[in-house]
């Protein structure tokens, strides 16, 4: 047992609970909060990105404006238009550079930059990958690096199921968020979208309406929640 000392004083080799009293004696009483973020609709612009790329491949197509799309799935709008738009509007995203090329939606990089400085906060991206995988992976990390920094790479989960992931927090734009797990630790916060932003949300599901709105607040009222 003499061992077990010099061990526990190796930061990683500290026991949770002894984790737990070192976080809190560190700073205040707030308990520490962990926040995911999706990435396709609430970091990068993939609605944006795949409606101009969309344009530019099939001009004589027709097409969905943003303010018409309804329903998470492009692919199934499109589908509904007429069936070979599916399979179109599928080869959007499959080709390369679709994921890397996206734009930061509006405040993202900030509020991103922003969460991962507060203290007591651990912020992790995730995102679901699409199965056809030759570039999507590897662009949505290299989309991090560029920009968020190298620092965030470190924080990335690659997941088609999020409900597995344990959190307090996840901020995403997809309405129903289900999985193997039943029951997620974590609070959906619904991002709004085009696609979603005419849906009402049953109390106390909770909404956060774009990054100029007040996200911070959203984060406040979950540490005062006992865990
Ligand atoms: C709209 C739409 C999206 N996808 C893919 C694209 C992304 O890899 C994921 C969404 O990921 P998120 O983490 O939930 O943001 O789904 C798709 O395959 N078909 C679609 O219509
Ligand atoms: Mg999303
Ligand atoms: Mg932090």
């Amino acid at each position: 047992m003499a061992f077990l000392p010099s061990l526990l004083r190796r930061g990683n080799m500290l026991s949770p609970s002894l984790q737990k009293s070192r976080c809190h004696s560190s700073t205040s009483n707030t308990r520490r909060l962990r926040v995911l973020v999706d990435m396709d609709g609430v970091l990068a612009d993939f609605e944006g990105g795949f409606l101009k790329k969309y344009r530019i491949r099939y001009p004589d197509e027709p097409f969905i404006g943003l303010e018409d799309r309804r329903g998470f799935w492009v692919s199934e709008q499109y589908g509904s238009l007429n069936s070979g738009l599916c399979n179109k509007a599928i080869s959007i995203w499959e080709s390369k550079n679709f994921f890397l090329e996206l734009d930061p939606l509006p405040g993202a990089v900030e509020a991103m930059k922003e969460m991962a400085n507060l203290e007591n906060t651990d912020v992790f991206i995730c995102t679901s990958p699409i199965k056809r995988y030759h570039h999507c992976p590897y662009e949505k990390y290299a989309w991090v690096e560029k920009h968020l920094g190298q620092r965030f790479l470190e924080q990335i989960v690659l997941t088609r199921d999020k409900t597995v992931v344990s959190a307090d927090l996840l901020i995403d734009d997809r309405p129903d968020i289900i999985g193997a797990e039943p029951n997620p630790t974590w609070e959906h916060i619904l991002f709004t979208a085009c696609h979603n932003k005419h849906l009402k949300l049953a109390p106390p599901s909770r909404r956060l309406p774009s990054w100029n709105h007040d996200w911070k607040s959203i984060l406040d009222s979950k540490r005062e929640q006992a865990p």
